[in-house]
């Protein structure tokens, strides 16, 4: 099979050779002598459908014949005669002479280079347009290995598309100003040719002076639109970045907390900063660059074409060729760069080891050894340098003798048309300048239109954000006037995971009762679930086994903004914003009152401490407060969890920066204050929790003791142990205090 494969193309081009005799003869045959043009379509349909059926059904025919590349090869192969010779007939030009010999073996041969030269500019430039606007018109066509965009670009530029919409009217007058713009671009070519006519035929000496005259004129006109043009565009491209970045701000707050657990904050900043920058900064700046090349082009061709459609088609068939050309020998010099970078690394790892180890390279006394061994690193680099100077004058050298190459055919072959008569010499003038710049517009198209489509395909990643629907049960309705606070934690098993089995599981079949306006404390060692428990209270998970109830009614029955608003936490990782300290107290409740905040703050014992601050309450915590210590900071964090007027306040390890005596202080001032509130206090500290009237102890995850300070002391279970070792760990302290004194 694999040597049947060998022979396909021969084998192909041996079949196409034999059908076109055929067809050479069969046009000499009465039935056809008459009609050529028949005999020309019919004979590239039968010539097509011929290597069609070899194609599908030659078992060793290659996977790239069968591509939609492969087909497209054999469509320019067989049509490109008829559609010209057609071209030929319409333009009204002489056809004769090829529709009888368009099946001669030097056309036949011409016709597998012109084949050659369009899958040239397939793979550079059509394929790309192709399959990012009409994705699907490819996969349509492709039937085998043609390759599948890796991003779906069309999915991506249709939901830009949606986020442009709104200044449609903006774009379509940018779009106005490119056209106009770079028609009036066009203006030095034509006019040039033109005055080169005028002088040579020495008519009309004001013309001269007129065209320069008009061609500033044109040219001071397109650049001010052109300015304008790009204003226009940048500002607008500007303001959809700045919505862009805020929808999907807005998006990601509306995840689920396990989302945020899952990503990181590096990543989810870069989401919104860097990856929307990124396709904005495309888009504004490769986008603007395509829209205006593309237009040029259009009017270099149509200009050109206008010209001389002779030395245009010249043209579009040496520009592949001047591309590959470069592009070969390009690739060489990039190998060679590597090379000449690898070097360059190797010898800055010599010194990075040399001098990172100097005391050993001193005790030994190899400076010299060392120096020798980086100057032999050195040597290499030289060398591969001196190569990669070759292979960057070569292609430099082959870059400019294959445009020259162009241009000199170009002018040959214009000039011969000028001496037949068939264009004037101003006609070849501005030939030659547009076609100096339909290069380097082709050029551009090719280069900045597959970073439009990376850019395109990259916002897909921010997509991605604004499709993410939360994982969090649809919320509730309930916002009852009137709270008591009871909240019931029914056999709630639950794991951060997601999964069920034993050894996942954080709590297992936890069940606590928090009585309203009563202090209920939950204790246990570290890793044992108490935080966790806060967590779903907030909402923050959702439990896998079991319900929690607030006021005998589901938690997720509450409205979101209801629960948090009577529920406050302060937990001992309590984060403060890089603002003011009233800002940080007032934070979620911007409309409370100053009197309000002194309050809060005093019922958290930190009235005091917030005055003596530089600034008093317009002092600036800091990033993550980082202006205040530990414990002000959790003072700070109660005020701000009081100010709101909780129903429920939980307090996770929020004294657990104070010193004991501090914490005591700040836990008597809370509980004796805060009435008519149910308070959950989550500490290891025996002195915080033992006025609580009902203790959870929980161990594993599991609630293993409950009750009240003393019934748990006298029970001499877990609960009485813990209390054991604190009493220990204190007397401890207190003898080693008193030996130091
Ligand atoms: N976001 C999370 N993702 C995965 N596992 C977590 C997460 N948060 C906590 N855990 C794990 O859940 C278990 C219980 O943690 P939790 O913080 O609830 O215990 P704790 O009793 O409050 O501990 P501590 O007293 O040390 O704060 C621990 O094993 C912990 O590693």
């Amino acid at each position: 099979m694999q040597k049947m494969s060998y022979f396909a193309p021969l084998l192909f081009m041996c079949l196409d050779v034999c059908v076109v005799h055929t067809i050479r003869l069969a046009q000499l045959s009465p039935l056809l002598l008459s009609s050529p043009f028949i005999t020309l379509w019919g004979g590239a349909l039968t010539r097509a459908c011929v290597l069609l059926l070899l194609t599908f059904t030659y078992p060793g025919s290659l996977p790239w014949m069968s591509s939609f590349e492969g087909l497209q090869r054999l469509g320019v192969l067989c049509f490109h005669f008829p559609v010209y010779i057609t071209l030929l007939w319409a333009l009204g030009q002489s056809t004769l002479e090829e529709l009888w010999g368009w099946h001669s073996w030097e056309r036949v041969l011409q016709g597998y280079v012109v084949a050659g030269v369009a899958w040239l500019y397939w793979s550079r430039y059509v394929s790309s347009l192709l399959l990012s606007w009409g994705g699907y018109i490819s996969s349509l066509l492709m039937r085998a290995p043609a390759e599948k965009p890796k991003e779906d670009t069309g999915a991506s530029l249709k939901r830009l598309m949606e986020y442009m919409l709104p200044y449609l009217g903006r774009f379509v007058a940018v779009l106005f100003l490119v056209v106009v713009s770079s028609y009036g671009e066009m203006a030095i070519p034509q006019y040039t040719g033109r005055v080169a006519d005028w002088i040579m035929n020495e008519e009309a000496p004001d013309a001269f002076t007129e065209a320069i005259k008009f061609m500033t004129l044109m040219t001071v006109a397109s650049a001010v639109l052109e300015f304008v043009c790009d204003l226009m565009y940048n500002v607008t491209m500007s303001r959809i970045h700045t919505s862009v970045q805020g929808i999907v701000f807005q998006a990601v707050l509306k995840q689920e907390i396990a989302f945020f657990d899952a990503n990181s904050t590096g990543e989810l900043v870069s989401r919104i900063t860097t990856d929307t920058n990124d396709m904005s900064e495309a888009l504004s700046e490769k986008l603007s660059l395509v829209m205006w090349y593309t237009a040029r082009f259009g009017f270099l061709l149509f200009f050109m074409v206008s010209q001389s459609w002779k030395m245009t088609l010249l043209t579009c068939m040496g520009l592949p060729i001047i591309w590959v050309i470069p592009e070969l020998t390009g690739h060489f010099h990039q190998t060679m760069a590597k090379k000449v970078r690898d070097s360059l690394a190797k010898a800055n790892q010599v010194a990075t080891d040399t001098f990172s180890s100097m005391k050993t390279v001193r005790s030994f006394a190899n400076e010299d050894g060392e120096t020798e061994r980086y100057r032999r690193q050195l040597d290499d680099t030289y060398a591969l340098n001196k190569k990669e100077a070759a292979a960057y004058a070569a292609s430099t050298w082959a870059n400019s003798m294959a445009t020259l190459a162009l241009k000199v055919c170009i002018l040959y072959y214009g000039g011969t048309l000028v001496t037949r008569g068939g264009v004037s010499s101003g006609d070849l003038v501005s030939f030659v300048l547009y076609e100096l710049q339909f290069a380097s517009a082709v050029e551009a198209v090719m280069h900045y239109y597959p970073e439009v489509k990376k850019a395109i395909g990259a916002s897909e990643k921010i997509f991605e954000y604004l499709d993410r629907k939360p994982k969090v049960p649809p919320a509730g309705n309930l916002t009852p006037r009137d709270l008591e606070g009871h909240i019931q934690f029914k056999k709630v098993t639950f794991s951060y995971s997601g999964r069920t089995d034993e050894d996942t599981l954080v709590l297992k079949d936890v069940s606590i009762d928090i009585k309203p306006g009563k202090v209920t404390a939950i204790v246990g060692l570290n890793r044992s679930g108490k935080s966790t428990c806060v967590k779903l209270l907030e909402r923050f998970y959702q439990p896998q086994a079991g319900e929690i109830l607030l006021d005998g009614k589901p938690l997720q029955s509450y409205k979101d903004e209801y629960l948090h608003e009577k529920i406050a936490v302060v937990s001992q990782d309590c984060v403060l914003f890089a603002r003011s300290v009233r800002e940080n107290i007032k934070y979620g409740c911007e409309d409370a009152s100053d009197e309000e905040m002194y309050k809060a703050a005093k019922l958290a014992s930190a009235h005091d401490f917030i005055m003596e601050l530089s600034n008093g309450y317009d002092t600036d915590a800091g990033e993550k407060g980082g202006q205040v210590s530990g414990g002000q900071k959790q003072r700070i964090a109660i005020a701000r969890a009081l100010i709101r007027h909780p129903k429920i306040l939980i307090l996770d390890n929020a004294t657990s920066d104070l010193d004991s005596e501090n914490a005591y202080q700040v836990h008597q001032a809370l509980l004796n204050q805060t009435n008519n509130c149910s308070v959950l206090l989550i500490s290891n500290n025996v002195s915080v929790v033992e006025k609580a009237n009902r203790i959870f102890v929980l161990h594993e995850g599991m609630v293993k003791e409950e009750g009240s300070h003393d019934v748990l002391l006298e029970k001499g279970g877990l609960y009485a142990e813990l209390v054991r070792k604190q009493n220990m760990g204190f007397h401890r302290q207190q003898e080693e205090k008193n030996d130091t004194h």
